[in-house]
């Protein structure tokens, strides 16, 4: 006698529905940090949940950033980089490989994981069709201002061409490069330019892949993890962030206060982060949303949830 097949796979696939019918036919942003590429592994895993998601009837834009790449490629060449207040200051040579590296290596490579899964793909940056215009910024770090060099906000979001391509049923793959109004380009944080592509396209999501759980509220000395934030105590929260994570969470912001209905910030080490996400209320991340109080939860302990089973779905929406 041979064993009937299992019901897991249909009750996994029916578990989903709420959120397909919740996402379908809207635009979804998923940023994707250089930090959550690291694994090979992980990249397959990432371009499969984006092809998933086109395939379902969503419109999967992703952003994506590469700042240890930067970094790796300036470090070969001898060129020197630093951070102030979690963006690169950025003279013209570093610019050229931020550049480089950015569209012509991430970029690449992330169309050409997308495309195993049907030629779907179309690679951007904000130099094309007037996609993003820049405007160089400073930034304040212990009460001073940095000069940061070629960095640029968005000033302006010219979203036609990205439109088209969704329009055509295409997934496009964005850098975020970006030219001023005198054609110089600026390096735009990929959370900045994901946040400005959300609220210019009317996302119903922005989901940021980046390598930590989400938020911690007193990084790095507690594994308090800020679950749901609402906007204005997150606008408290930001001065005494830190690094990578003051972009991010001003991005959130941004996209929230926008109109982006929820900015989520998840960990991009897990494989398949971006289907735990939307296809299930698992927790991950931190969530910013209007009108919720502070919620907080500890860090997961991977140790043991290694292998663990699969976990109940509640159906709360996310
Ligand atoms: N409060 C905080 N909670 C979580 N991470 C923080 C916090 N403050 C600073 N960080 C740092 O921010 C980093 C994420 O930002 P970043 O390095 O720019 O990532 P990405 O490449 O994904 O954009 C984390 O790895 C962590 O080192
Ligand atoms: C101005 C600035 O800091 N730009 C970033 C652009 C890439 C980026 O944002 O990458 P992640 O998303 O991986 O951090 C940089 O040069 O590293």
């Amino acid at each position: 006698m041979t064993k009937p097949p299992s019901a897991r796979p249909a009750q996994v696939l029916a578990g989903a529905l709420p959120w397909l019918m919740k996402y379908h036919g809207q635009v979804v942003v998923v940023k994707y940090g250089g930090n959550a590429m690291t694994d090979d592994a992980l990249k397959v895993a990432f371009a499969e949940d984006i092809a998933f998601l086109r395939y379902a009837g969503f419109k999967p834009v992703v952003v994506h950033g590469g700042g240890p790449q930067i970094s790796r490629m300036l470090d070969k060449l001898g060129i020197e980089s630093e951070f102030r207040g979690g963006l690169r200051v950025t003279t013209p040579e570093a610019m050229d490989v931020v550049r480089m590296v950015l569209v012509g290596q991430v970029q690449r490579e992330l169309v050409g994981l997308i495309n195993h899964h049907g030629h779907i793909a179309v690679g951007l940056s904000g130099e094309d069709a007037g996609l993003f215009t820049a405007e160089a910024t400073n930034t304040v770090v212990d009460g001073e201002e940095v000069d940061l060099g070629l960095v640029g906000e968005v000033a302006r979001v010219r979203p036609e061409a990205v439109l088209d391509l969704i329009e055509a049923g295409r997934v496009p793959v964005i850098s975020s490069v970006a030219p001023d109004e005198d054609g110089v380009v600026h390096n735009v944080n990929a959370d900045t330019a994901a946040a400005a592509l959300a609220v210019a396209l009317g996302a119903q999501k922005m989901l940021v892949l980046t390598d930590v759980e989400g938020l911690y509220r007193d990084w790095p000395d507690s594994d308090d993890v800020i679950q749901e934030i609402g906007p204005d105590a997150l606008a408290e929260l930001m001065p005494s962030l830190d690094s990578g994570m003051v972009p991010k969470m001003k991005a959130c912001h941004v996209a929230v206060t926008g109109g982006v209905p929820r900015a989520t910030v998840v960990d991009g080490r897990v494989p398949h982060a971006v289907l735990l996400e939307l296809f299930t209320d698992e927790g991950v991340g931190t969530q910013v949303l209007p009108g919720v109080e502070t919620k907080l939860r500890k860090a997961y302990s991977y140790e043991e949830t290694e292998g663990a089973e699969d976990t109940e779905q509640t159906g709360e929406q996310s």
